[in-house]
């Protein structure tokens, strides 16, 4: 899609397109319409990271709450959207065992216990293994670090989800 096409986009067809490119948070593409013209994909993906990081830490906290939880029970009971359903089931969370899924919602929970915001990652870029070896590992973090990581993972996210709209027909398989 070129991207005068999407500079000419009305806001309402604008956020239709790209309001879930930040999992659950057409807010953010519908602040981020102000800033055109964009002078290509990557300036719309600037204008989000700023948009992000202009917001105080309950907002980024807020960000990620909107993110389910890998293996969870959004995933369980086939209420993902469709972006998360891809990429967590190219991750590999649609075909653990039992024990597998026992030990990411035991995880998950202690994460979430632990910083009151759930563990997020790209998951298009980590297979199970990695995973569970980075939710083992950021469980040490302190908050504010912690926050700004699982930042870098939204943006990740947010970024490939840009490509799979902007850029369809070029597999974004990194
Ligand atoms: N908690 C998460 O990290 N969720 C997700 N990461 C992705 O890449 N897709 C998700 O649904």
């Amino acid at each position: 899609m070129d991207i005068n096409v999407v500079n000419a986009l009305p806001y309402e067809e604008f956020v239709k397109l790209f309001g879930n490119v930040v999992e659950k948070c057409p807010l953010i593409s519908a602040a981020v319409w102000s800033c055109r013209p964009f002078k290509d994909l990557a300036n719309i993906e600037v204008h989000i990271a700023e948009f992000i990081h202009s917001l105080p830490d309950s907002g980024k906290e807020g960000i990620l709450r909107c993110h389910p939880d890998l293996a969870g029970r959004d995933l369980q009971s086939g209420t993902l959207t469709q972006e998360s359903q891809e990429e967590q089931s190219q991750a590999g969370m649609t075909t653990l065992d039992s024990a597998e899924i026992l030990k990411m919602y035991r995880l998950n929970a202690e994460y979430k216990d632990r910083f009151g915001f759930p563990f997020v990652i790209c998951a298009r870029l980590n297979n199970k293994a990695d995973i569970v070896r980075q939710l083992s590992e950021r469980l040490k973090n302190d908050r504010a670090a912690e926050r700004e990581r699982a930042i870098e993972e939204v943006k990740k996210i947010c970024s490939l989800r840009l490509r799979n709209i902007v850029l369809p027909d070029i597999q974004t398989k990194l």
